[in-house]
């Protein structure tokens, strides 16, 4: 079977700086996966080389089975971005940004079609937008936000999902909608990566887990990966002390 990501001896460098070094990771279809792993430990930098939006220096990538460049083309792969990495003056409403989803499938005349339109219909309602689908998107709450691109990668009808940090400044309701549709995706067999910083909703989230520090130091179950001693590799002894603290 065709794994839907397989990144195979990556190292990528900014300058002096090494942001991932000989990484491997494979996903299947029909799993929802958490990349955890301290600030810096290269979560954003993966995510842009599974986009093929930052090259590497050696190692190779593949979606689907094709190129991060040819799989963003044919619509195989969708990315929830970092907030910080999107301009949210743009003048698009949200139904204009789910239709962006859609713009690898549009013919010669870039027209969208009515089934174009239905999907992004179909999309907003899943993710509960549909009654603010006419508004800016820079004017929607950090939580509608992130739902409005899960709505583009429905619409788009990715089969690969990638979500830098989806809850990060998002309310309860919204991060209950986005972990459903999620679930819901993986069920219908796309493969989720989804980067938090929030481990005790890990478990709730994932059915696997990889931790990350440049290499990945671990990769299986939540259980697995949240083991104490992996969590003082990746993040130091403090955070096993924080974890002793009563909630
Ligand atoms: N454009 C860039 N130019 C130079 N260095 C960069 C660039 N982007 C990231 N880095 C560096 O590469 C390393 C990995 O960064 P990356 O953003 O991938 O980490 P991250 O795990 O996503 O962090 P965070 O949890 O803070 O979002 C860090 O040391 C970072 O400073």
């Amino acid at each position: 079977m065709t794994a839907a990501i397989r990144v195979e001896g990556v190292t990528v460098h900014y300058g002096e700086v090494l942001a991932l070094d000989g990484v491997d990771v494979t996903l299947e279809h029909g799993h929802v996966c958490g990349l955890v792993g301290m600030n810096g430990s290269g979560k954003s930098t993966l995510f842009k080389t599974v986009m093929g939006l930052v090259r590497p220096d050696s190692g190779t990538v593949s979606v689907d089975g094709a190129t991060p460049a040819l799989a963003r083309k044919t619509g195989a792969i969708g990315y929830v971005p970092q907030s910080e990495d999107v301009d949210w003056s743009f003048p698009l409403s949200v139904r204009d940004v789910v239709m962006t989803g859609r713009y690898g499938r549009l013919g010669f005349t870039r027209r969208p079609r009515r089934a174009d339109h239905e999907a992004v219909e179909q999309a907003l309602e899943r993710v509960e937008l549909t009654e603010l689908a006419g508004r800016q998107i820079g004017q929607l709450s950090g939580g509608q936000r992130k739902r409005a691109f899960v709505a583009r990668g429905i619409a788009q009808g990715a089969r690969v999902l990638l979500l830098d940090e989806p809850f990060a400044g998002v309310d309860k309701r919204s991060e209950a909608t986005i972990t459903r549709l999620l679930k819901e995706l993986a069920a219908d067999g796309a493969a989720v990566l989804i980067s938090t910083h929030d481990l005790h909703a890990l478990p709730g989230l994932a059915d696997e887990a990889i931790l990350l520090m440049r290499k990945v130091l671990a990769h299986g179950s939540p259980g697995e990966v949240l083991r104490p001693e992996n969590l003082a590799l990746a993040f130091g002894l403090d955070v096993l002390q924080r974890e002793e603290e009563p909630a």
